[in-house]
């Protein structure tokens, strides 16, 4: 039986409009977090819907052995947890009652006791104890972002989607988000995609990068050996650097947007069908 996570050829897009073609990513380990980067409209978002199944796609998206598109809805969004782009709708309930009920929605079959066991812990690993009672109606952007991320989590998924999970955060809150998701995923052997457009975010916490691009994957592995100055220019149209800060981190450093008709910017590619 094989483990981890494959994109076979995988395309989606919009009517009329197609985003990504024939994406294909090897068996990703249980374990593993992985930065989805790349420039605005390149498709982050339409990758992260089509393999949850949210948009309609070609191709295969296997987890464990397991081609998704043939699970059941419920035994999908049991083993899929997915976290929206848009911030979570500002609603009367409080925090503790979205948890509740996506654990409703995605672990019926919990008890009750494991139930409040998987919210404790989830709250605990994100440092959300001050907003476990507040109105999500009362809760700033931010505040919201990790509700959200709380919600998506707590269901123990096999595989998580998070679509810019970091981008209402400050700077405290990013590095304790994404530590918390990093150390979850490890624990609970899952496969972990995060969109993220920080790719200081991407060295420091992600095992691996997948770097979209005309339409596809314009690079794929280890962050460090992957984001290399080259390829920024390729993908981002931007001359940067890539150096060591004092403790050691690998940190990009760009230094110039280069001009839209410059032949390695990507702002000349177009996608593909
Ligand atoms: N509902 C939609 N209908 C039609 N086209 C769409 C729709 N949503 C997104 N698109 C288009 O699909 C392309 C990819 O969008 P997507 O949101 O996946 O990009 P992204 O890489 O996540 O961008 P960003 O970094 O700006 O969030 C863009 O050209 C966008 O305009």
């Amino acid at each position: 039986m094989s483990t981890g996570f494959v994109l076979d050829q995988l395309s989606a897009g919009y009517p009329g409009r197609p985003v990504l073609s024939g994406v294909s990513v090897d068996g990703i380990p249980p374990g593993t977090l992985v930065a989805v980067v790349g420039p605005n409209a390149v498709g982050k978002s339409t990758l992260l819907k089509a393999i949850a199944g949210l948009r309609p796609a070609q191709g295969r998206v296997l987890l464990e052995g397991t081609d998704l598109a043939t699970l059941p809805p419920r035994e999908r969004l049991r083993r899929v947890g997915y976290l929206p782009q848009a911030l979570p709708q500002s609603t009367s309930l409080v925090a503790y009652e979205t948890w509740h009920s996506a654990l409703r929605a995605g672990r019926s079959e919990w008890s009750a006791a494991r139930r409040e066991a998987a919210i404790e812990s989830v709250v605990a690993a994100l440092g959300l104890q001050a907003l476990a009672l507040r109105r999500l109606d009362e809760l700033s952007g931010g505040q919201r972002q990790m509700v959200g991320l709380a919600q998506a989590i707590v269901r123990a998924p096999r595989l998580l989607l998070l679509d810019e999970p970091t981008s209402a955060l400050d700077l405290r809150w990013q590095l304790q988000v994404l530590q918390a998701v990093r150390a979850l995923v490890q624990q609970q052997g899952t496969v972990g995609l995060v969109a993220v457009h920080d790719l200081n975010l991407a060295l420091r916490f992600c095992q691996q990068v997948l770097v979209l691009g005309g339409g596809g994957v314009l690079a794929a592995g280890d962050p460090a050996q992957v984001l290399t100055p080259a390829l920024l220019q390729r993908a981002y149209g931007v001359q940067a650097r890539v150096e060591r800060c004092s403790l050691g981190n690998l940190l990009v450093l760009a230094d110039t947007a280069l001009p839209l008709d410059h032949p390695l910017s990507h702002t000349t590619t177009t996608t593909t069908s």
